[in-house]
């Protein structure tokens, strides 16, 4: 890879993937494969620890063999992570053009590379040096692991729900996008990090209240209520945020 690539998620649940070698650097790339539910093969003549145990649990195929050209027939992505550097070129060369190849030793030739990534519920955090230096990958990903901690995944499913509500009951546009806006409020993760959930709600619902009530959400009035409705609280309306309309910071609110 020359250019810095074209960061994505990939969708590989259920998916056939192969992984030539069994060593370290295989676990690692498999764990990651396991956890977005991929269909994974692992061909080589030994497994390292946590190989085995995937295997013994049936959450891998293990092919107990040296790769051969035919072993990466139907995967849609392919790893070789072989410690011989002739056998990943071999895997390279067996490839079909529609499939994905990452080769750990050949940054180079690789379809693709795989960051670190530091994930918190739906939060996922991916740290790329594109080849670079592997090594300040993982070290700026343990820093911001100390500053996303574990809260987050509790916060963003909040985030998650309160959007979709809006997504669904709110359909004047810059009514959505000021509601969005103010439910970054910093309140709101402070909110979940003192497990202040119920707080957390009322005041979510006083924001879809203050937006039924200022002049510009008049269109969306409605459609507010009956996110309230649904969610069996009556909006306690705010007059400061009803007057400005606009994001209130933590301290205002
Ligand atoms: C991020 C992570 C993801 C993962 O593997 O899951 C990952 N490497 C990790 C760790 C790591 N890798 C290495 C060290 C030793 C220190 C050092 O050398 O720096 C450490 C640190 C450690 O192990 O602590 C050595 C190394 N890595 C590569 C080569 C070959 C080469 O550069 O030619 C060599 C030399 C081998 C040799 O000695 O010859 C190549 C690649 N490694 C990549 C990813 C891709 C680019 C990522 C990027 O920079 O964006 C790329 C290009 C291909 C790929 O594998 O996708 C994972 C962190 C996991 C975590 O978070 O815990
Ligand atoms: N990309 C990365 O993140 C990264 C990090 C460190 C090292 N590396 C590179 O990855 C290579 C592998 O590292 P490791 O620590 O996993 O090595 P390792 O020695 O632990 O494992 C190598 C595995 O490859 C298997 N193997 C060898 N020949 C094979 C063949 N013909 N068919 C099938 N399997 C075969 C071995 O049986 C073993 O299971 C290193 O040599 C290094 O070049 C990459």
């Amino acid at each position: 890879m020359n250019k810095p690539g074209y960061p994505v998620i990939l969708n590989i649940a259920g998916l056939p993937v192969v992984v030539v070698g069994g060593g370290t650097v295989a676990a690692r790339k498999v764990g990651k494969l396991l956890e977005a539910g991929a269909q994974v093969t692992v061909v080589s003549p030994d497994l390292a620890p946590r190989l085995q145990e995937w295997a013994g649990h049936g959450k891998i195929r293990w092919l107990d063999k040296r790769f051969e050209p035919g072993d990466i027939r139907g995967a849609r992505l392919v790893i070789a992570a072989t410690n011989d550097p002739q056998v990943n070129l071999a895997v390279y060369n067996a490839l079909e053009p529609y499939q994905w190849i990452n080769i750990v030793d050949r940054p180079d030739l690789s379809d693709f590379v795989v960051p670190t990534t530091l994930r918190r519920g739906k939060l996922s955090i991916s740290v790329s040096t594109s080849g670079a230096s592997p090594g300040l990958a993982k070290q700026i990903t343990a820093e911001l692991a100390e500053r996303y901690d574990e809260v987050y995944a509790d916060y963003v499913d909040f985030l998650a729900q309160c959007r979709l509500e809006i997504l669904q009951h709110v359909s004047d546009q810059q009514q959505r996008q000021r509601l969005f806006a103010a439910l970054l409020d910093p309140v709101f993760l402070r909110l979940t990090r003192e497990g202040k959930q119920e707080e957390r709600s009322a005041r979510y619902r006083r924001l879809l209240s203050t937006a039924a009530g200022s002049p510009a959400g008049s269109g969306a009035g409605s459609a507010t209520a009956e996110v309230e409705r649904e969610a069996g609280q009556d909006g306690d309306s705010d007059p400061a945020l009803k007057q400005s309309g606009q994001q209130q910071s933590e301290e205002e609110i």
